[in-house]
């Protein structure tokens, strides 16, 4: 029989009687896919969470440990969502320019994945900070990150960029795979042991679904010619899904998880940067900006070669982004909070008649 331990369920909580626990696999539009010791369900939303939840991060999404009302002729209901372990935002700018969005949701892509597996294709746009930027959003997720170099089969010496990779970030496994050779791919045994879920992360056309087929050994996802004009891959994802491999452990792999913006990476940066952060208590001024104050640790970090400018830069330009993000997140949460007041006060009003006391 299937048991809900194969799709990394751990029972934390007691379940009420009446309720099953299950796994979301698929979710399009309001429809979910739920897998459950009875098997594979649909299932659709308790109408509360519509009006109750106050946030879009209140609401389930694939990867989700959910409880439902079971039904066995028609859509089950998921009454609640259990405490996540793990998971990834998108900051959803609801269709608007960066710059131009007034508010900024949070939207949560895919949750209680042990294991994020960024992706960076060895033959072109080769870049560490990108790859360290990525690693910052694995660290905020609760994810333990591995690093993926893809196409190994398209260079003679990928010795340069693996070297540098492994100079940059020490604290990290390196991985070199190709997924048309299958080089590497047993490499990658130790993360998929059976209940454990991984998440990839990378650029369109790092070869993310091609390593997914690799894994999945069929043709799961269909991989799309490369475009010759641009060299990337066109998107092959239509909805957001979650994957059982052969060898018992799950990918995730949503749409929103390939458009994945910083969201709130303060903790991930802290991890990313804690050598540069720490220069700061040696500024003379506890209020330095570290652009011309006398006695900046961090410019004459820069200025004796001990901080690299390339890494001040990229801590400058993912601070400032998430300072951003956060700044409109706030506002927006203030917002919602003044609405719900006004909701309570105007029910109070209701109640007592329509006049106010
Ligand atoms: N030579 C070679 N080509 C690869 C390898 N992996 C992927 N590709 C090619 O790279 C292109 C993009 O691969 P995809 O797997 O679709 O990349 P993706 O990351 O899923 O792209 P998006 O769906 O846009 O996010 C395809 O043409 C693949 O055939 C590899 O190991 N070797
Ligand atoms: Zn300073």
């Amino acid at each position: 029989m299937m048991t809900l331990k194969n799709y990394g369920y751990i029972e934390t909580e007691d379940v009420p009687d009446g309720l099953l626990p299950g796994r979301i696999t698929e979710l399009r539009r309001e429809q979910f896919t739920v897998m459950t010791e009875r098997g594979e369900v649909t299932a659709v939303l308790k109408g509360s969470f519509y009006y109750q939840a106050d946030m879009p991060t209140d609401f389930p999404c694939v990867g989700d440990f959910v409880l439902l009302r079971y039904n066995n002729i028609g859509d089950s209901l998921i009454v609640k969502v259990l405490p996540r372990r793990s998971k990834f935002s998108r900051a959803d700018y609801a269709g608007h320019a960066a710059g131009y969005a007034k508010t900024i949701l949070e939207q949560v892509v895919a949750t209680n994945f042990d294991v994020v597996f960024i992706l960076t294709s060895l033959n072109q746009d080769f870049n560490v900070n990108r790859i360290l930027r990525y690693l910052t959003q694995a660290r905020q997720s609760g994810g333990k990150p591995v690093i993926i170099l893809t196409k190994a089969d398209l260079v003679t010496e990928d010795h340069a960029m693996l070297t540098e990779v492994k100079q940059r970030i020490s604290d990290v496994p390196v991985h070199v795979i190709s997924s048309h050779t299958r080089l590497g791919l047993n490499e990658l045994d130790t993360y998929l042991a059976p209940g454990q879920t991984v998440v990839f992360l990378g650029m369109s056309g790092v070869g993310k679904s091609s390593l997914l087929n690799a894994l999945i050994e069929n043709d799961v996802m269909k991989v799309q010619a490369i475009r010759e004009d641009d060299s990337r891959g066109r998107h092959t994802t239509t909805h957001r899904q979650l994957f059982m491999l052969p060898s018992g452990a799950m990918v995730i792999d949503t749409p929103g998880m390939r458009e994945l913006g910083l969201f709130d990476a303060d903790e991930g940066i802290h991890a990313s940067f804690a050598d540069v952060e720490a220069l700061f208590a040696q500024c003379r001024f506890t209020d330095c900006r570290h652009k011309t104050e006398p006695g900046c640790a961090v410019l004459s970090a820069l200025a004796d070669g001990s901080l690299q400018h390339e890494r001040w830069e990229n801590y400058i330009s993912q601070q400032s982004e998430n300072k951003y993000v956060q700044h409109k997140t706030n506002y927006l949460i203030e917002k919602r909070a003044k609405n719900k007041i006004n909701r309570i006060q105007s029910k109070q009003t209701n109640k007592s008649g329509g006049r106010k006391k």
